[in-house]
């Protein structure tokens, strides 16, 4: 399979607080990766690297082959962050708004979108399964739907890698099932590879064909490759 993301040798450190030691990951095309770890053991720290959030303090990391700092496909990587969900219940903005944000740029500084870019936003919306919300503002969502615009916000720019931060957070078990098989389509059909952070083994194990665990500034692969 082809290699689409590599870190080679990378360290992070918050000031002078290391998180990250030398680690070492790389994810192929296909793959649905499950990132696991205790609190505060570094796998946000660990996302964020590889989305250009944050820089490396020592070593290399690579996306379809580039340096990731030097790269021009960073828009192929649709992030989902960890979100509070209570913090986004007052915010003004409809679904659609919300999903059209990834688009500005090609929309243009303050210009309005174009019939294609509201079609592409009723395209995301369809596959999550959300189109009939799409006037509704997000704050009078639940939390499995919030989470499910979130991923037709990162569905939108057309990426090839969805990196989603644990998002079955305050999630009910229906929502987090119906999210996960979600997940597994856009992987399956879409052929789209999923990194996922998340707290549940169980959830992750039987969804996965890869696991990381971040613990004591290391990052170390499961052997459960190659079983699904
Ligand atoms: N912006 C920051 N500045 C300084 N330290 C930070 C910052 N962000 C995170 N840290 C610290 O870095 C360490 C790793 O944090 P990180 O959020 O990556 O962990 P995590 O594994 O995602 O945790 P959780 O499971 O609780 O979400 C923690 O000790 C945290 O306090």
């Amino acid at each position: 399979m082809k290699n689409i993301i590599s870190i080679e040798n990378v360290s992070f450190a918050y000031n002078k607080e290391n998180v990250l030691q030398d680690i070492i990951l790389s994810i192929d095309e296909g793959d649905f990766v499950g990132i696991i770890g205790c609190n505060g053991g570094g796998k946000s720290t660990l996302m964020k690297l590889l989305i250009g959030q944050l820089n490396p303090s020592k070593g290399k990391i690579k996306l379809f082959n580039e340096d990731l700092d030097k790269s021009n496909n960073l828009n192929k990587i649709g992030y989902v962050p960890q979100i509070s969900l209570s913090s986004g219940a007052n915010f003004p903005a409809t679904v659609e708004e919300i999903v059209m944000a990834n688009l500005y740029s090609k929309v243009g500084f303050m210009k309005f979108p174009k019939k294609e870019h509201k079609q592409k936003v009723k395209e995301a919306l369809k596959i999550v399964n959300m189109e009939d919300y799409s006037k509704r503002l997000i704050g009078n969502l639940s939390g499995g739907q919030q989470q499910r615009v979130m991923i037709a916000k990162a569905l939108v720019s057309e990426p090839k890698i969805i990196i989603l931060d644990e998002p079955t957070t305050g999630i009910d078990a229906t929502s987090e099932e119906q999210l996960y098989t979600l997940l597994e389509k856009l992987n399956k059909e879409s052929k789209i590879t999923i990194v996922i952070v998340s707290h549940d083994f169980a959830k992750i194990s039987k969804y996965t064909n890869k696991i990381f665990v971040v613990e004591n500034n290391k990052v170390s692969l499961m052997g459960k490759e190659n079983e699904v």
